[in-house]
């Protein structure tokens, strides 16, 4: 597989080859030109019952090779682990889904849902030409009924394994504020940079209140458990920007008073806050000045709601995936994924989805350099695959799927919450 742009194809047709190796069937969609997707298919006994989707995305971050100590597209192996950009972040899962379904198939197995596999690109640039078309296509509809679908999860540094039931909403923001312009040996009222930084205060003061009620809040917080990222919100400042200059940005005229000022904020919103309340913080600190908005980057979506997995008994896929785990004897830590994932598309529909890469005893790495995977974790993942699609592909008829096998509308498998 060549590296760097231009390799979407090549690697569907690597995956589409696997696929069909295995015997499944295949079918390339391509919403948007240049950025394949491959589903796959594993016909069910009773196709009355809903589907397992197993998503992966097949895109990764760019590496920075000079950085590296090995040469990241070469999956070397060194001192028992797989280096490579994608060995966590989400290569890995892309075939240990394969070799679990290779495995199966060898043992005879006949799954009684079917189970359908995605292989998407675009997640690591936002989704929104990957998994975003692709369930606006007319092949995702004609997949049937998900009941749940896995996706991509984090490594867990301890014995457990971590699944995230949602994540935090990312909102991206442009701050601007105008003023008046002046000589700048003078004390010049309320600028445009004056408001930008008091505007940034108010935000970094509230962000500092979450980073510190991080580590606390065990009884408020869902599983019982201390705050961690996912349950905290935060606010990072990512880009500043004002300035009169003469020659496109090169030097600036630094005795006179820009009339703007503008900054970027990158906010992930826990599930906890409302958006419609962070919405509401955001025209208060507004308000606190005259000549200052804030908007949504318009290049960007904002999701106005949140969307999590039921984690409780009220989700029978919840309970399957959480049994299908404990008789492997695995112990799992449910969580906040802290950034943005494809399931977000997924669960916007209503399709109950988990972030979930077996991965643990094993530090986070993703987008790092020199990105690993243990190749014990890389092998012992494919065993629990093997049991996990074995356990939720054999599920007879849920609790809430009703006679057609559809889900009926009083089971909750995907709560929204929090509409602004
Ligand atoms: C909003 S789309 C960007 C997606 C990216 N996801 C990860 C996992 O890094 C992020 O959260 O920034
Ligand atoms: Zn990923
Ligand atoms: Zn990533």
């Amino acid at each position: 597989m060549s590296r760097g742009p231009g390799s979407y194809a090549e690697a569907v047709a690597w995956l589409a080859a696997q696929c069909r190796r295995l015997g499944l069937t295949t079918k390339q969609v391509e919403p948007v030109k240049g950025k394949p997707i491959l589903l796959a298919t594993w016909a069910g006994s009773d196709d009355s019952l809903p589907c397992l989707l197993l998503n992966s995305h097949y895109d990764v971050v760019p590496a920075m090779t000079e950085c590296w100590s090995v040469d990241p597209w070469a999956a070397e192996v060194v001192d028992g682990r797989i280096y490579g950009r994608g060995t966590q972040d989400m290569k890995s899962v892309c075939v240990q889904y394969l070799f679990a379904i290779e495995r199966l198939r060898k043992r005879g197995f006949v799954p009684l849902r079917t189970i359908h596999l995605s292989f998407v690109p675009d997640e690591e640039i936002g989704g929104v030409e990957g998994m975003g078309e692709l369930l606006k296509t007319p092949e995702f509809n004609a997949l049937g009924e998900i009941g749940l679908a896995l996706d991509e999860g984090l490594s867990n540094p301890g014995d457990a394994f971590t699944v995230f039931y949602g994540e935090r909403t990312p909102w991206w923001l442009l701050v601007r504020a105008t003023g008046p312009t002046g000589h700048g040996s003078r004390f010049i009222k309320n600028t445009a940079p004056q408001k930008l930084l008091r505007f940034a205060e108010r935000a970094l003061a509230f962000r500092k209140a979450q980073e510190d009620s991080l580590g606390h809040g065990s009884n408020g917080c869902k599983h019982g458990t201390a705050k961690k990222l996912g349950d905290v919100t935060t606010v990072n400042l990512t880009m500043l920007r004002c300035g009169v200059s003469n020659d496109n940005g090169k030097t600036f005229c630094l005795n006179v008073i820009p009339t703007e000022a503008e900054a970027g904020f990158d906010v992930r919103i826990t599930p906890d806050l409302k958006p419609k309340d962070f919405k509401n913080l955001l025209d208060q600190w507004c308000k606190e000045d005259e000549g200052i908005t804030w908007q949504i980057a318009p290049w960007t979506r904002a999701f106005q709601e949140h969307h999590t997995t039921a984690t409780d008994e009220s989700n029978p896929w919840w309970v399957a995936f959480r049994d299908a785990m404990s008789s492997m004897s695995f112990d799992i830590e449910p969580e906040v994924f802290p950034a943005a994932t494809d399931s977000r598309f997924l669960r916007e529909l209503g399709i109950p989805a988990l972030g979930f890469s077996p991965m643990r005893r094993c530090p986070i790495l993703l987008h790092e350099h020199d990105e690993y995977l243990p190749v014990d974790v890389f092998m012992s993942g494919i065993d629990v695959y093997v049991g996990l699609i074995d356990a939720l592909a054999s599920k007879q008829k849920l609790h809430g799927e009703d006679e057609a096998g559809r889900k009926l509308s009083g089971l909750l498998p995907c709560a929204v919450s929090q509409i602004l």
